[in-house]
């Protein structure tokens, strides 16, 4: 199955921590296909707080959605992430983004994420990495957060 994850970490050294959670993921029935470049961001949601490191992944899986997300939970944890302020600082945060066409509306996992279209920190990654994207809201991904000012690294 196709699934995008995003990546965020605003705690410490962001880059071990991107990279540290993308070496976890590989090999547990996950293939990494694409890999978009970092951005920085401003927080988002309206939280003072240092600058984010995002990035947005496409991987391969067998996984179901549930054990995919506890796959990634485990990875945040072992990367010590610590469930503080919502929206607030981290280490690092893997949110399942959109997997295949499912739709999920439990409180543990909402597919696709729901503030997906929302945030260019993650419609830009994902824009670089997925061009043709249309987005499980029948929207491609030229329509959304055209608007977003948020930029690569490198
Ligand atoms: N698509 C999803 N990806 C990741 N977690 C999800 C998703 N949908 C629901 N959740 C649930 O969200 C809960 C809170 O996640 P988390 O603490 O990472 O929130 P947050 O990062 O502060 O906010 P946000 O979910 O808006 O990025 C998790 O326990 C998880 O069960
Ligand atoms: N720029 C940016 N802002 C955020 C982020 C994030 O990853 N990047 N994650 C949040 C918690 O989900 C809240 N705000």
């Amino acid at each position: 199955m196709k699934v995008y994850l995003g990546l965020g970490s605003n705690m410490g050294d962001r880059a071990f921590y991107l990279r540290e959670a993308i070496s976890a993921l590989k090999g547990r029935s996950i293939r990494i296909m694409a890999m978009s470049r970092i951005y920085e961001t401003e927080p988002w949601g309206g939280i003072d707080q240092p600058l984010f490191w995002n990035q947005v992944i496409e991987i391969e899986t067998i996984l179901e959605p549930l054990d995919l997300l506890h796959v990634c939970q485990e990875i945040e944890l072992s990367l010590g992430r610590e469930r503080k302020v919502h929206w607030g600082s981290r280490t690092i945060d893997i949110d399942l983004l959109i997997y295949d066409n499912r739709v999920s509306e439990t409180e543990e996992l909402r597919l696709p994420h729901p503030y997906l279209e929302e945030r260019a920190f993650v419609i830009a990654p994902l824009r670089e990495i997925a061009p043709e994207l249309i987005l499980p809201s029948g929207r491609s991904i030229n329509e959304v957060m055209g608007d977003g000012k948020v930029y690569p690294l490198t």
